[in-house]
């Protein structure tokens, strides 16, 4: 039978971000608390015997990249660079199924370039350590080397720095996006004003539940906001429905939006949140789903 590998690209939720700086390369550096969420794409790979890359994209968001195969998507340019530095020849077959809203802070085309490594890896049974890959990914986006590393991790540096934390107490989140694409590098043009202290996060603190770490996470913020409502004041709506949603401990948006994320302290008051929410709003893009475990 044909080998097919599947690769889960996990959304990336910042549960903070700080930007704590600016390089003379104009990337920022930032101070971040970056965990999984158990929904979002999936890549899947079969060898090609030919030696050819394609890409084929299914999935309900897949009308919203625009051209599908096209060499830009980040599973192609993943792809193609991991050949390149690793003098590949084999090909591959590949399939993305776009879950994710696109360009919605929450990582979508970097966690599709991560699984894309991560999988491909495997099919052409190349044996690199994290650090070999390292570097590659950086290339391919500031996010994309702890999507690769997934679980729960202080991100540094413009995204390089990456120290794994202690697993987080398990919580169950709503994400939810209005319909609307917002440009990374605009939002970071877009903020002024003084930078955040870097390294407030108490890295060596264990947390007993998620009311102990939604009460630490409030000490923090994500410095994007400003500047995302700003371009995009929908965005204050989709914080203020999680926050009034029943149960809701922490409503914050992620990376540089406009997906925001609410936590809740378990499934069922995530659903029923998700639920309201979704009908008063049907535009929007409402997922309610949990912390993934490390392993997951
Ligand atoms: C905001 C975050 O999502 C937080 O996790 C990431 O820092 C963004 O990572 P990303 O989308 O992979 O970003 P890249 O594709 O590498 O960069 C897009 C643009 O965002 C800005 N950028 C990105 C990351 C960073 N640390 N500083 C920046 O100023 C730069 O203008 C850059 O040209
Ligand atoms: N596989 C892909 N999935 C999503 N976007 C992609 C992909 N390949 C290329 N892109 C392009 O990358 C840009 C950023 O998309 P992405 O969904 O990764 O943003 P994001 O969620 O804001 O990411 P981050 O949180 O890392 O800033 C979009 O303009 C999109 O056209």
């Amino acid at each position: 039978m044909e080998t097919q590998l599947i690769e889960p690209a996990q959304a990336k939720i910042n549960l903070f971000l700080h930007v704590t700086g600016k390089r003379d390369d104009g990337y920022h550096t930032l101070d971040s608390l970056v965990c999984f969420a158990t929904c979002g794409d999936v890549i899947r790979a079969r060898p090609a015997d030919d030696g050819t890359l394609t890409l084929a994209v299914t999935g309900p968001m897949a009308a919203h990249l625009e051209d599908a195969s096209a060499k830009d998507n980040l599973v192609m340019r993943a792809a193609t660079l991991l050949r390149e530095r690793f003098g590949i020849a084999q090909g591959a077959e590949l399939i993305l199924e776009k879950n994710l809203p696109v360009a919605s802070g929450i990582g979508g085309g970097s966690a599709d370039a991560a699984a894309t490594l991560r999988v491909l890896c495997k099919l052409w049974g190349i044996k690199a350590r994290p650090a070999d890959l390292a570097p590659l990914a950086l290339d391919l986006g500031a996010d994309v080397p702890v999507c690769l590393d997934g679980g729960t991790v202080l991100m540094q540096g413009i995204g390089e720095k990456l120290t794994p934390l202690a697993p987080l107490p398990g919580f169950s989140m709503v994400l939810v996006n209005p319909g609307k694409a917002v440009s990374t590098p605009a939002i970071f043009a877009a903020r002024d004003g003084d930078f955040t202290d870097a390294n407030l996060w108490p890295t060596d603190q264990g947390f007993a539940d998620i009311t102990t770490l939604a009460d630490a996470l409030r000490d923090c913020r994500n410095d994007l906001t400003l500047p995302a409502v700003t371009l995009l004041p929908e965005i204050c709506d989709v914080l203020d429905a999680l926050a009034r949603a029943d149960g809701c401990l922490l409503a914050r948006m992620s990376g540089s939006g406009a997906t925001c994320f609410g936590l809740y302290p378990d499934a069922q008051m995530a659903a029923n949140a998700a639920t309201a929410i979704a009908t008063t709003n049907p535009d929007w893009w409402v997922k309610d789903c949990k912390i993934a475990s490390p392993a997951a």
